[in-house]
């Protein structure tokens, strides 16, 4: 064999670090995760928030180092492409059968794009669009116990919980089971009449918050039908103050699955090193979510990213050429400027080059603010955000008004370079209805509904310490469930940051008659009393909200849930309707 060049060396070698970066990053991940049952046994709920956020630097902690590494490595040959392209090819080499060989390609994609996007913005996603990087289904056997020729759906239940080897004992399973078995006598008593199904289920719980999941599937060997459920697993103390374990809830059916994992969630934390294994699994189980909103779901936030990208290059191939980017639906945006395609379930947010009155932060303010929601419990009530730098679009795709508003408006974000036009930031989003349009139609009962969903929405915030700032019903949209979610994070902050007051009483008659405020307000004074304001225009809706959450117009309520956080309280929030839980349907 001929000598290495210079530039054949450095490529292998460059390939070499990228993937034992690589490992590394998934171990420390894989650290995190793996201490989430003792976490939940130990009912250590702070750390579970604290591990959550040490679990989403990871990734971009390790990208750094391994960038630092790589400059060295690669000193003069460092913007070379034939050497990125030869380490490239050399990597896919040995990542090809790799258990994780898919989150290892973001990886590497992440490393090349942080030291070269800037300059080879094409380049970035090697990994991402060709077909030979393309995943094969493969086998989901090493992840998943079995259970054939079952006694019923309760004793399969049974053994499946037998199965998990927790250190702390049920309080009373057999209570448990006998609500379980009444769950399904009122939602579908056929299933109690089956026998034989094949029970099948993830060998890994999913923890997340104070909960562990068991989720699997009930199949009819005969017609070969199937059914996804999950099973919650909480604990809490005993009459003797021992911690035991009881079952919350038996989520069934594809739609209560699909709540489980909705995108206003936090992420889960699966005690498995195959990810992606768990996910082509959990495709089969809620084949209406994209794989980029499971690898999510599960914590995989950089890959997810990855798999978006290709979902986003499908779907717009897809797209029938008279369809076009349009702003989305709604009242436009003082900092983000909004846009999206009439079908897409998606919605893109630019930062502004300048905001408007009286809007007074900066790029780098909100772009910390939507960190933020990155890092908090969002309690299933705020819309998660996926950060994109350099994410191109086709440029004829534009309608010609949203193209002027977007040079015009966001010039800074954008590079127009051929057909394309690149996106250098952008967030996307889950696009839901906003709340302003959905109550224009709503019926009088919708309109109730969603407007008690709306109140309760900023108490489960409030308790999980996030305030919203801004919450006029236009920052708050309405999923296709019929379930608030809050999306304008400009002016997010945490609930203990805020001074909350009462209006201070005007000590003559010329202040009272005055517009503009005769006491001083502080930076971050709220004064409840104002928040019939939100609803200007809409008295409906008011009359609602004054009905069902007036407390929400008080400082008492805010105070006391600022106390109640400030004692270390964490918020119980159940992902499924509190009639379904367990204990409704004990004797
Ligand atoms: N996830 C979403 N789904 C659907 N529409 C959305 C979504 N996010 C934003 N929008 C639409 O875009 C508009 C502006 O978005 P957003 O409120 O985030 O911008 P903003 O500039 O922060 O607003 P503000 O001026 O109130 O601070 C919203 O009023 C809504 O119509």
């Amino acid at each position: 064999m001929p000598p290495l060049t210079t530039e054949q060396q450095v490529s292998h070698k460059l390939a070499r670090a990228i993937l034992a970066g690589f490992e590394s990053m998934f171990a420390e991940f894989l650290n995190i995760t793996l201490g989430a049952q003792s976490r939940f046994e130990r009912a250590a709920w702070q750390e579970v928030q604290d591990a959550m956020r040490q679990r989403l630097q990871v990734y971009e902690n390790k990208v750094e180092l391994v960038c630092e590494a790589v400059k060295v490595i690669a000193y003069r040959e460092l913007d070379h492409s034939d050497v990125w392209h030869r380490a490239k090819n050399d990597y896919a080499k040995r990542v090809a059968d790799h258990e994780n060989a898919l989150i290892a390609q973001t990886f590497f994609n992440s490393i090349y794009g942080s030291l070269l996007g800037q300059q080879k913005i094409r380049d970035v996603h090697r990994f991402i669009l060709q077909e030979t990087y393309r995943p094969e289904p493969r086998s989901t056997d090493s992840i998943l116990y079995q259970f054939t020729e079952t006694e019923g759906i309760i004793d399969s239940l049974r053994r499946v919980l037998n199965v998990f080897p927790l250190r702390i004992p049920f309080e009373n399973l057999e209570r448990d089971l006998k609500a379980a078995h009444r769950v399904l006598e009122k939602i579908n008593p056929e299933l109690l009449t089956r026998q034989n199904d094949t029970v099948e289920f993830g060998r890994s719980l999913f923890f997340r918050n104070k909960a562990a999941y068991i989720i699997g599937r009930l199949i009819d060997p005969v017609s070969g039908e199937h059914l996804p459920f999950a099973i919650t697993l909480l604990n809490r103390k005993n009459r003797d103050g021992d911690t035991c374990l009881y079952l919350d809830a038996f989520i069934i059916g594809e739609e209560q699955l699909s709540k489980l994992f909705g995108f206003a969630r936090s992420y889960f934390m699966v005690d498995t090193d195959q990810p992606v294994r768990y996910v082509d699994y959990l495709c089969r189980l809620l084949p209406n979510k994209e794989r980029f909103e499971l690898f999510n779901a599960i914590g995989f936030i950089k890959h997810a990213k990855t798999e978006f990208y290709r979902f986003k290059v499908d779907y717009t191939k897809r797209m029938p050429a008279t369809t076009k980017y349009v702003s989305a639906p709604g009242v436009k945006g003082m900092v983000m400027l909004v846009f999206t395609t009439p079908d897409s379930d998606y919605v893109y947010k630019v930062i502004r080059d300048r905001f408007r009155p009286p809007k007074t932060s900066n790029r780098q303010e909100v772009m910390a603010k939507y960190d933020f929601v990155k890092q908090a419990d969002r309690v299933g009530r705020l819309v998660d955000t996926h950060e994109f730098n350099y994410l191109a679009f086709d440029r004829q795709r534009f309608s010609c008004e949203l193209f002027e508003e977007m040079t015009s408006e966001v010039a800074d974000s954008i590079t127009l370079s051929g057909n394309a036009l690149i996106l250098r930031h952008v967030y996307v989003e889950r696009k839901v209805t906003p709340l302003n349009l959905y109550i224009k139609d709503a019926s009088e009962q919708a309109l109730e509904q969603v407007i008690d969903d709306y109140g309760t929405t900023i108490k489960q915030l409030a308790a999980a310490n996030i305030f919203p700032g801004d919450m006029l019903i236009k920052n708050f949209g309405v999923t296709r469930w019929g379930r608030v979610v809050f999306y304008d994070y400009d002016e997010i902050c945490p609930l203990t940051d805020c001074h909350f007051r009462a209006i201070p009483k005007p000590d003559n008659e010329i202040d009272a008659l005055s517009e503009q405020p005769w006491f001083d307000i502080g930076e971050d004074d709220v004064f409840p009393e104002q928040f019939p304001v939100f609803f200007a225009g809409h008295h409906e809706a008011k009359k609602y909200f004054d009905r069902l959450h007036h407390d929400l117009y008080g400082v008492d309520f805010w105070k006391i849930t600022q106390k109640v956080i400030k004692s270390g309280t964490l918020v119980d929030v159940y992902p499924y309707k509190k009639e379904w839980r367990l204990k409704h349907f004990n004797d």
